[in-house]
């Protein structure tokens, strides 16, 4: 028997008004995948992303996480079943050191925030895992210590996916993890992710070609709602369908 896949979709489709953003969508990612969902604008990403995290419902069609159904779930639960997603940038805290947020974000998740009592002992624990998983998203020391507000933007984003990584997703959602971060950050901000371990199944969703083709095994490509093409980077890159909504795209801006 193969395994189920990490997440899953079947036939998720939401509709504003009449206009279905999101529609029929089925897609799955294979455990330990780096996948990326692309598509140009308007076709419905963040939809299908709040349909994934559970924010919003579907009209239609399932969700399914390791194999169980999650559609009915509510977002924090999703969490507890192992689907984190990226914070937004602002709910970063300017003050704290990324050392201190991260071992808050793992003292909540084990629970040991509400116990005044609890001893030294496990925090001392706590901090050491959270400079290991600083450590592995590339922190050096100086920066695990220094407050956020002093980190470059780049290091930021990366904060906020070791704040993700605190609750020990199995699939960890990234909502253009590189927004606003300048290229050579951009780059390594990716590299970063790309180097966790396969225990994590990722999925990205980015605007930067560049950043997706270097990034992902598998590409899931949404058009108008819909899945317009699946597959490897270079059967992507080759797919006219694909090169013509793009192509589109850019005649639009130009
Ligand atoms: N709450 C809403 N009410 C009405 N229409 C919506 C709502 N949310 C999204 N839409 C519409 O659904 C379509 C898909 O939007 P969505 O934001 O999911 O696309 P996207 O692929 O994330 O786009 P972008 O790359 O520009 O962020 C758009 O046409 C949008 O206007």
């Amino acid at each position: 028997m193969t395994a189920p896949a990490a997440l899953e979709t079947r036939g998720l489709t939401r509709r504003f008004g009449g206009f279905a953003a999101v529609d029929g969508v089925s897609l799955a990612l294979a455990p330990g995948s780096r996948h990326a969902l692309i598509g140009p604008n308007g076709a419905g990403k963040t939809t299908l992303v709040n349909l994934l995290t559970g924010a919003i419902r579907p009209g239609a069609g399932a969700v399914l996480l390791e194999g169980r159904d999650v559609t009915a779930l509510p977002q924090h639960l999703r969490v507890k079943r192992g689907l984190a997603r990226t914070f937004q940038i602002n709910q970063l805290f300017p003050d704290l050191a990324p050392i201190e947020a991260v071992t808050l974000a793992l003292a909540e998740r084990e629970g040991l925030t509400a116990r005044w009592w609890r001893p030294v002992r496990a925090h001392r624990a706590l901090a050491e895992e959270a400079a290991a998983l600083l450590a592995r998203l590339r922190f050096a020391p100086a920066e695990m210590a220094a407050p956020t507000r002093d980190l470059a933007y780049g290091r930021q984003r990366l904060l906020e996916i070791a704040l993700a990584l605190a609750l020990k997703p199995r699939v960890l959602l990234l909502d253009e993890p590189a927004a606003g971060v300048p290229p050579e950050e951009s780059r390594e901000v990716l590299e970063a992710v790309a180097a966790l371990p396969r225990a994590v199944t990722v999925l990205l969703i980015e605007h930067d070609m560049d950043l997706v083709f270097r990034f992902a095994e598998r590409i899931t490509v949404l058009a108008q709602g819909r899945v317009l093409a699946e597959g490897t980077p270079e059967a992507v890159a080759r797919d006219p369908r694909v090169r013509e909504v793009y192509l589109g795209e850019a005649a639009a801006h130009a």
